[in-house]
């Protein structure tokens, strides 16, 4: 580098999806807190663009993303998204408008679900402390019951055929069951909950345990048990310390962690990470809640999702301090008792993000420069970095742990392949050098 250059800032290339309703406060908040971090820990930035792939466009223009969209958001280190979904526009229209072929398209074959009790906050099950619910569900996010085939024929009939196909490929098993153990593995309980329904569904269902004890003599030290998804709602709700790591179909896995929200206080802190691991394509961030129509336009959406979706991508795209700072925040805030409504608090959206950004400052205005790292518990974390040379994409790092130290993350994949998609963030230059070309903006 020439001596006139200095290095000032890594980038950090994020495609923003506001997408429809509360998708569009919560995003709005979420890049809001992200700039605040970078701006206050120094040394990486953020650049967003934002792509208006709403429900409102479609039913202007007739579509939600442009021919070319793939290949838009492929430019990028990460995607943030909202939520998609709007009355107006049926919901399979708006979700495999947009949603489905990022998650598909893009390689995201793993959802990471983690949810916990935050700190003020509680679950509504009456005996359920906050110790006793610290889950991680990993949902097979490619195929399954979102296979997208199937047909419908003799339509305005009264004998109207409909067939919905479920694709279960040995392939897509095997690398959800190995992403699953490493989690598994990667967390101190070491156990591993498998979900299927394959006492009704013979073929593809049995398949998915027949793979799953296969993958399952690779980790001996992974302790296993096996669930019908029936069976497993009610266990969640009567012995959730019972459970740790779960994984389970693209279906099952979306309802089950939309009970797992709701049992650790909200689906309003429930954040997702869509992860292609391979890191060939950029992976997606996005609280698991959907558009909230009922509430939209009121102000008053929990922008806790979407934080700590944020953090996650933060922690994705290699900030980690950073990471482990913004739950920090957030839960410093939380349990301070600024809270939107879903939580029991008489905060709004707006109210919750200024706490945070405010909590931010705190944290880390007076103490951190670029070599001092923020200060981490010793207790409560484990930090895991050993590649597993026989899966090569795959290496859970970070782990949700006790209770018994504030900040409680999930965290993802990392040193992953290098050829593919770096994860070392470009920098930027300070002057005198030609700026690194900006992805194109969406022309809509
Ligand atoms: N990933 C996505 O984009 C996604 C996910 C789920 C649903 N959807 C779509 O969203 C639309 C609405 O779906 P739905 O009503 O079934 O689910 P939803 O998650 O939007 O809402 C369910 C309930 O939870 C509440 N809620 C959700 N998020 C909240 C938050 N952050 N703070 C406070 N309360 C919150 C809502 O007010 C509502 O009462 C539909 O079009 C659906 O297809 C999209
Ligand atoms: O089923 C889906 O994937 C839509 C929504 O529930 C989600 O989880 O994003």
């Amino acid at each position: 580098m020439p001596s006139h250059v200095r290095e000032v800032s890594r980038i950090h290339r994020i495609a923003s999806i506001p997408g429809d309703g509360i998708g569009v406060d919560i995003t709005d908040a979420a890049v809001e807190i992200l700039n605040v971090l970078a701006k206050t820990i120094g040394g990486f930035e953020f650049e967003f663009t934002t792509f208006d792939w709403s429900s409102k466009k479609f039913l202007e223009r007739g579509w939600y993303m442009p021919p070319d969209g793939l290949e838009q958001l492929k430019k990028f280190d990460a995607i943030y998204f909202g939520a998609v979904g709007w009355p107006d526009v049926p919901d399979h229209i708006s979700l495999w408008g947009l949603i489905l072929p990022i998650r598909k398209s893009l390689n995201q074959y793993v959802n990471v679900r983690p949810t916990r009790i935050l700190e003020g906050t509680k679950s509504p099950l009456a005996d359920c402390q906050r110790e006793d619910l610290d889950w991680v569900i990993i949902r097979e996010n490619s195929e399954g019951e979102y296979s997208g085939q199937g047909g419908t024929s003799h339509e305005s009939s009264p004998h109207t055929v409909a067939t919905e196909v479920s694709i279960f490929t040995r392939v897509g098993i095997e690398r959800i069951m190995r992403f699953a153990f490493e989690t598994a593995r990667s967390r101190p309980r070491k156990k591993l909950t498998m979900v299927t329904k394959s006492n009704a569904q013979r073929h593809g269902m049995v398949l998915w345990d027949t793979v799953f004890y296969e993958v399952a003599k690779e980790y001996g030290d992974v302790e296993i048990d096996k669930m019908l998804v029936d069976a497993m709602t009610v266990r969640m709700v009567l012995q959730p310390k019972s459970l740790d790591t779960i994984v389970a179909t693209n279906l099952h896995a979306d309802i089950l962690s939309d009970l797992a929200a709701a049992l650790s206080g909200s689906i309003g802190i429930a954040p997702s990470s869509n992860l292609d691991p391979t890191r060939a394509n950029p992976s997606m961030f996005e609280p698991i809640h959907g558009s909230a129509p009922d509430i939209a336009g009121k102000g008053i959406a929990n922008p806790v999702g979407a934080f700590w979706s944020a953090a996650e991508m933060v922690r994705w795209v290699g900030e980690e301090k950073a990471a482990d700072g913004l739950m920090k925040a957030v839960e410093n805030v939380t349990a301070r008792g600024v809270k939107t409504k879903d939580l029991g608090g008489g905060e709004d959206t707006k109210g919750v993000t200024k706490a945070v950004c405010q909590e931010i400052e705190t944290l880390f205005a007076s103490t951190v420069t670029l070599s001092t790292p923020f200060p981490r518990p010793n207790e409560g974390y484990l930090i895991i970095e050993k590649p597993n040379r026989s899966v090569p994409h795959l290496t859970p790092r970070i782990w949700p742990v006790s209770h018994s130290s504030p900040p409680q993350l999930y965290s993802s994949s990392s040193s992953l392949s290098a050829s593919a998609h770096p994860p070392l963030p470009k920098t930027r230059t300070n002057f005198s050098t030609p700026k690194q070309p900006s992805p194109q903006s969406t022309p809509c």
